[in-house]
């Protein structure tokens, strides 16, 4: 099992120090993330954190593919290519704007593709296994804001298109659960909105016979 390692002291109460990085995590979009990015142990702890997601009959049904260094550059400048070759209708100036973004899709030091694999032929439907792979991506979200780091889940073009994800590594059968971008926040997030809890919530009651 891998230690966690706090950037803090050990905090005097861990039970409310987990509650308050659980309350605390905001995503950073990937251009606000910078260096340093996770060290090798860290990526180690948060891909064992992630694969700790629940999973109906212990299908693994997800894996990652890491992209870091001169991959990210590599990786977007053939994203771009594709998008190029992918869109020749479109209006150049809006081609080139899109393809410009692709190239640069990874700015932080660390992107993780989390990729569903379904497996076929066992009881456990396809919709199942996809759930643990987005609680895959929540755990490593989740295990990067804990060890300091910060991060945001994407999908778009790159995630779901099939030049795009071919280039990604991903397989047919298999889909990009989210591409998850990790490294230190530029600027500390601010905090938006959030769901009013109790108007989502209802209490099952027996029906009236
Ligand atoms: C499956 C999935 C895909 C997402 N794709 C994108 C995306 O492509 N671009 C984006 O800006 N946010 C995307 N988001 C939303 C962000 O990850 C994030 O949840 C949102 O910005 C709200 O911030 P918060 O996590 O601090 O609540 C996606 C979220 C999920 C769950």
């Amino acid at each position: 099992m891998t230690t966690i390692a706090h950037g803090n002291a050990a905090p005097a109460n861990p039970r409310a120090a987990l509650l308050a990085a659980l309350a605390s995590r905001r995503s950073v979009a990937a251009a606000g993330l910078a260096e340093p990015g996770p060290s090798a142990a860290d990526i180690e702890t948060l891909l064992t954190l992630a694969a700790r997601a629940p999973d109906h009959a212990m299908l693994t049904p997800w894996r990652f593919i890491l992209i870091e260094g001169e991959a990210r550059a590599a990786l977007g400048a053939r994203l771009a290519q594709a998008y190029r070759a992918g869109n020749p209708h479109m209006a150049p100036e809006k081609r080139e704007k899109f393809a410009g973004i692709m190239s640069r899709l990874f700015p932080a030091p660390l992107a993780v593709v989390v990729v569903s694999r379904p497996v076929e032929g066992t009881s456990i439907p396809p919709f199942e296994q996809e759930l643990s792979a987005g609680a895959v991506c929540m755990n490593l979200l989740h295990g990067a804001h804990v060890l300091g780091y910060a991060g945001i889940w994407v999908t778009g073009w790159a995630a779901t298109h099939d030049a795009a994800v071919r280039l990604l590594g991903v397989s047919e059968g298999e889909r990009v659960a989210g591409i998850l971008h990790v490294g230190t926040a530029k600027e500390p997030p601010s905090e938006r909105a959030r769901p009013d809890v109790a108007a989502l919530t209802t209490r099952w009651t027996p029906p009236a016979d």
